[in-house]
């Protein structure tokens, strides 16, 4: 399996090497060359697997001889060890034709463990294996980075700096970042948005002298890895409601657009996925697009869904490599008219290709808030605004003849002001991070500029 940049101007690389190499030097994103597509016999055993099993046949047609199988299934099996949950990806039911898939169960209580605690593993295989040492650079607005972090302390051949939004991410997630010890890890508290944070970052990647002086590389779904490891759970879901034969459509909370991508390549991969859909907050570039056809950047509005208060949705250049038809020259097009005029119009074929497949909603502040106080009071379910924002939406686009399954992003408990003022219930962080709160914090203050961050991160590395 090779792996292509989506601006056409890259050689073709390993998973291996795609791994490490995060952003591709002519500043696309790698996708596979072309997606396997599972046999039926693989799919008909799928319900009886659990989730490990499931993932290493989700995951191996794309490895390589990056991993041989005993190799993934080590790495499977380490990477969903401590998750508290023993279904791993448990699924609810909210409603008629409505499921919730629980994704909060690993360490950091987001979906982000899912697929951050297999690439810490993998990282670390390969890394041991060729004797290299890398600088592991993520830009977060809460989740990605406090996962990261989990996944990689302690570990000699790795450093990891995260750049986060100062002042934007909820408590626990930047405590979750700042109060680990280990000296590898680094959360960087940046003076502005999180996309600000994703710009420095790929302007990282950019700079070819940065990006070899400290052997740079990428957690963030930047890195294919991370992709891959989350359209493991859509398979789950399918297998579970109808054995990955009968259709169903999921609802997504989306910023970055790496979860729901995950989702349309779990669907090229053969499941029969009916509809994705798009779920935002009050930040609904992704509705403009796909509902008008213009992807315009504007201002971060800061929502109490803070993870995805984002504009630039990365992963949005994959769709779209796949909508023009992979022509990455014309991809490089619309992605320079972005840099240079801040938007772009869909072209119209890609817009129905795209329109085939997605379907997109806002959710704004209030009805985030009732539709927690709904959920709770319709199911005893107790959910996240993240994931309140994905069920809003999920029950306006329900068909009660496919199953519709919503995806809980994270843990009630990583944002309890919002869930408190929605229901008046305090969600409890789980015992083994009740002292969060009291643990000491450790975190570089560093204002909104590439050069200042870039010094940052050599001092950082140096110590
Ligand atoms: C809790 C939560 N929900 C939803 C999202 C959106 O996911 P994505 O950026 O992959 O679209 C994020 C951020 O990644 C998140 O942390
Ligand atoms: N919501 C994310 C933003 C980064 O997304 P990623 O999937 O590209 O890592 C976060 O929590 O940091």
């Amino acid at each position: 399996m090779r792996y292509v940049s989506t601006r056409g101007q890259s050689p073709a690389l390993s998973f291996e090497d795609t791994m490490l190499t995060g952003l591709a030097p002519d500043g696309g994103l790698y996708v596979p060359e072309t997606v396997p597509v599972l046999s039926p016999e693989t799919i008909a055993r799928m319900h009886a697997m659990d989730y490990e099993t499931l993932a290493v046949e989700v995951m191996r047609p794309f490895v390589g001889d990056t991993f041989d199988e005993d190799e993934l299934s080590d790495i499977v099996a380490r990477a969903y060890g401590e998750f508290g949950h023993a279904a791993r990806a448990p699924l609810k039911q909210l409603d008629r034709g409505l499921w919730l898939m629980e994704l909060f169960h690993g360490p950091t209580l987001a979906f982000k463990d899912f697929a951050m605690q297999v690439i810490g593993q993998m990282f670390q295989s390969v890394l041991t294996r060729r004797g290299e040492r890398i600088t592991i650079v993520g830009a977060t607005s809460g989740d990605t980075g406090s996962a990261a972090i989990e996944a990689f302390r302690g570990l000699d051949n790795v450093g990891v700096c995260i750049l986060y939004p100062h002042g934007r991410v909820s408590e626990v997630q930047r405590r979750q970042m700042t109060t680990p010890d280990e000296a590898n890890v680094h959360a960087l508290a940046v003076e502005g948005t999180f996309d600000d944070c994703q710009r420095h970052l790929k302007d990282m990647f950019a700079d070819h002298g940065f990006r070899d002086e400290v052997r740079l590389a990428a957690v963030n779904s930047i890195n294919w890895a991370r992709v891959l490891a989350q359209v493991v759970y859509y398979w789950w879901a399918g297998a579970a409601l109808g054995d990955a034969t009968r259709k169903l459509s999921f609802s997504v909370p989306t910023g970055n657009f790496g979860d729901i991508y995950a989702g349309f390549i779990a669907k090229r991969m053969g499941l029969p996925v009916e509809r994705l859909v798009i779920a935002t907050n009050r930040n609904d570039i992704l509705c403009s697009a796909v509902n008008e056809g213009r992807y315009e950047t504007g201002e971060v509005h800061p929502t109490i869904s803070p993870s995805m208060d984002i504009q630039v949705s990365s992963n949005f250049e994959r769709l779209l490599f796949d909508a023009l038809g992979r022509d990455g020259a014309a991809v490089a097009r619309l992605m320079s008219g972005l840099k240079q005029s801040g938007g772009f119009s869909l072209p119209e074929g890609a817009l129905a290709e795209i329109r085939a497949h997605f379907d997109a909603d806002s959710v704004g502040e209030e009805e985030t808030a009732e539709e927690i106080a709904n959920t709770l009071a319709e199911s005893g379910e107790l959910v996240c605004p993240h994931t309140a924002v994905g069920i809003d939406v999920a029950r306006t686009h329900l068909d009660l003849s496919v199953p519709m399954v919503a995806l809980a992003t994270a843990h009630p408990a990583k944002f309890p002001d919002a869930v408190e003022a929605a229901t008046g219930i305090r969600p409890p962080l789980p015992n083994r991070m009740a002292d969060l709160y009291d643990r000491p914090e450790r975190m570089a203050r560093v204002g909104n500029d590439l050069s200042a961050i870039q010094s940052a991160i050599r001092e950082l590395r140096a110590k």
